[in-house]
């Protein structure tokens, strides 16, 4: 029996940059970090014992330590079941270091979802395509921005394929029969397999990005789960709306990888009717921050956005970093929310899965 070592990085992701809705990523210089020790799978299966899981850094207070319940190891071996292998392997531990903020808007649990998948395919040695893998992260995060972003890095576009009625239904079942939160008893097999995903699920580009855009992100001191600013979306827009936004997200794409970026272009691209005005019910400040930092009163500044689901904001800027955080410190205090600041840089390297020699 041989054991390995391993790490794998995930970085964070920022979704939507204002008109994209559930298409766009951006990857960020926040890391989520396993580094994994294990024993290699023999035939006939290795006795199994339960892997041990240790934890630091952001969430270490609420993320459960045990494998069939923490989000990473679930998806983990949701990807070995799949792939004929019902069980981690022996002598699994899993140190875990985590610069994410969890509910904020920066892609923590797509990042977990990433890692899952990664971990899951490096101990069963399956070595999946890209493409494999996000089919994986899809059955489990369902819309592709933060996944796909974590996954291959930098400024990325992603749809989901319009699948047959059979592949829809298999896309479609509960997270419950993806991810069951128990294994089964001492001795017995589970039930049944889980369901594979259908193949070829997320499709994705990758735009240019100017090197010298930073993300300023300005990180509210409360959470925000995406199911719940998800809740507050309407299920039909206007053809206007729809245009708005349609309109912003096509220039988006190509303006903030010119160099130098202008500011004019990019701070109207970056406005949104989609999501952004019904999520301020949830996040108090958000119209007031969106509206009183631009171009003109904060030199630097590109344009401003809700980041993913939010609390965060995240303001794109070339210079004047200080300034546009502090300021929108000072409209959220205005409205009774705290806030932390950092400045982000935009990472091209997505994930990665490093193998001790
Ligand atoms: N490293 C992690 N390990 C285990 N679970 C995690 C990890 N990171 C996030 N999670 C789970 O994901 C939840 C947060 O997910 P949620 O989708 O609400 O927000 P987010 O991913 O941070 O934001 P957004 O999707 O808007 O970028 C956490 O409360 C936790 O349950
Ligand atoms: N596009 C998603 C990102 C959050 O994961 C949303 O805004 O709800």
């Amino acid at each position: 029996m041989t054991s390995r070592k391993l790490t794998i990085k995930v970085p964070a992701t920022s979704a939507n940059i204002g008109p994209g809705f559930d298409v766009v990523g951006l990857s960020l210089s926040l890391t989520l970090t396993l580094t994994v020790s294990h024993t290699r799978f023999t035939s006939p299966p290795q006795s199994v014992d339960p892997p041990k899981i240790s934890y630091s850094g952001e969430g270490a207070e609420e993320v459960p330590l045990d494998a069939y319940k923490n989000l990473t190891t679930r998806v983990a071996l949701y990807v070995l079941r799949c792939n004929g292998r019902p069980h981690f392997p022996s002598d699994l531990a899993i140190h875990v270091h985590n610069e994410i903020p969890f509910g904020r808007g920066l892609g923590s649990s797509g990042a977990a979802v990433i890692a899952g998948v990664l971990l899951g395919d490096a101990l069963g040695e399956f070595q999946l395509s890209t493409s494999r893998l996000l089919d994986f992260a899809l059955m489990v995060e369902r819309h592709p921005d933060n996944v796909t972003a974590a996954l291959v890095g930098g400024f990325v576009g992603s749809y989901l394929r319009e699948l047959s009625r059979e592949a829809t239904e298999a896309a479609s079942v509960p997270l419950a029969e993806v991810l069951p939160e128990y294994p089964p008893d001492a001795g017995e097999a589970w039930g049944q397999d889980p369901p594979s995903p259908p193949e070829g699920i997320g499709h994705y580009v990758r735009f240019n990005w100017a090197p010298e855009i930073r993300a300023v992100a300005i990180i509210p001191q409360f959470e925000l789960s995406t199911a719940k600013a998800r809740d507050v979306l309407p299920l039909a827009y206007t053809r206007k709306d729809l245009v708005f936004n349609l309109q912003r997200l096509a220039v988006l794409t190509t303006a903030l990888g010119q160099s130098p970026p202008d500011p004019d272009l990019i701070y109207e691209a970056m406005k949104d009717r989609v999501h952004q005005p019904y999520r301020k019910t949830l996040i108090p400040g958000l119209p007031e921050v969106l509206s009183s930092v631009t171009p003109s009163s904060h030199p630097g500044l590109l344009g401003i956005c809700l980041s993913g689901a939010g609390p965060t904001i995240l303001a794109l800027a070339t210079g004047g970093f200080e300034a546009i955080a502090l300021s929108a410190k000072e409209v959220f205090k205005g409205a009774g929310v705290e806030v932390k600041w950092q400045v982000l840089t935009v990472e091209s390297g997505g994930s990665s899965v490093v193998y001790d020699e």
